[in-house]
């Protein structure tokens, strides 16, 4: 926490990424990515919801487990999920305490402003490190109308001001601005001591994340305008899928170099097949259907 912290005075932008099973966390934790992030997203990423507040506590600390097994170096923080804080700062305690025990979280985020204050001092105080969350926060989804911009209007955007000082003085180390206008977020960084991250919140804030799917273009079907695609996986992914059913249909998969044989015979018929001959199947590189057959060669 106190390098992230560093961070912002260096003015060096800090890099999140969100993530959810041990193989991802691998390859991002050997990017030297400074945070990863087990999101609420995941309701929708993972489960296949289209929003986020079904996620459960037992969720996100299942995730958070797969993620913390295969971190090494990064940061991990882990949501909060719809309902697990709103309820009481000792509710809030309770659930941010099994994230921390259960999941291996080295700081916790939730989403709002004045509302959730009482709750960040209750985990601040118990030594849990909180990361806010301003903006378009998804669990808000319903009372927004949809993943909407926020605080485009004067009054909204002088509301959100002030929410962000409440959250650095309640103790927050750092927060994410979600979904506004980049001057306001720009602003409301050069306001706070403790950096921000932003996500659709323009190139003014003290860091960025990124849903992992997202930056890796695993979906299709989303592309919001905050969304920048570093690749284009959907297409390579679909390409192996149908390579490998194409090779199984025509019994070029599995190859003789994927192919176990069996021990070297002791016995007179021992002579009957040659023994680097494949035990079963057809010998790769072959498009031709082969009969199949276990006897001898
Ligand atoms: N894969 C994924 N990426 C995310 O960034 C993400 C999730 N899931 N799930 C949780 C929330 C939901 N998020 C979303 C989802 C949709 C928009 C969206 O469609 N935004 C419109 C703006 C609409 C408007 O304000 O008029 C856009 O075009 O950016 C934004 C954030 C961000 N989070
Ligand atoms: C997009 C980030 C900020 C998030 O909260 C999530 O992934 O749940
Ligand atoms: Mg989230």
């Amino acid at each position: 926490m106190p390098d992230i912290h560093a961070r912002k005075r260096d003015g060096v932008p800090i890099v999140m990424i969100t993530a959810y099973d041990a193989t991802f966390t691998r390859l991002v934790d050997a990017c030297d990515v400074d945070i990863v992030l087990v999101g609420d997203s995941l309701g929708m990423v993972m489960q296949g919801r289209d929003h986020t507040l079904e996620v459960t506590v037992d969720d996100m600390i299942y995730h958070a487990r797969c993620v913390r097994r295969a971190l090494r170096c990064a940061h991990m923080t882990v949501d909060m999920p719809f309902m697990s804080y709103q309820v009481s700062p000792e509710k809030a305690l309770e659930n941010a305490g099994r994230l921390v025990k259960e999941g291996g979280a080295a700081s916790v985020k939730l989403e709002g402003g004045a509302r959730v204050v009482p709750a960040i001092e209750a985990l601040v105080a118990a030594g849990i490190p909180v990361m806010g969350h301003l903006g378009l926060t998804p669990q808000s989804v319903h009372a927004f109308g949809g993943f909407k911009v926020q605080a485009r209007e004067e009054a909204e955007a002088q509301r959100l001001r002030e929410e962000a000082l409440m959250l650095q003085d309640a103790g927050c180390f750092s927060m994410v601005l979600e979904g506004i206008p980049a001057p306001l977020a720009t602003e409301v960084s050069a306001s706070l001591s403790i950096p921000t991250i932003g996500i659709g919140a323009g190139n003014g804030c003290d860091g960025q994340v990124l849903v992992m799917q997202d930056l890796l273009g695993l979906d299709d079907n989303f592309k919001p305008k905050f969304v920048k695609r570093y690749a284009e996986l959907a297409d390579t992914v679909r390409d192996a899928f149908s390579e490998y059913a194409r090779e199984v249909r025509s019994r070029a998969f599995p190859g003789k170099e994927h192919t176990f044989k069996a021990k070297k015979r002791k016995s007179k018929d021992a002579g009957l097949r040659p023994v680097d001959e494949p035990e079963a199947g057809p010998s790769s590189g072959s498009d031709e259907p082969r009969r199949r057959g276990y006897g001898p060669a």
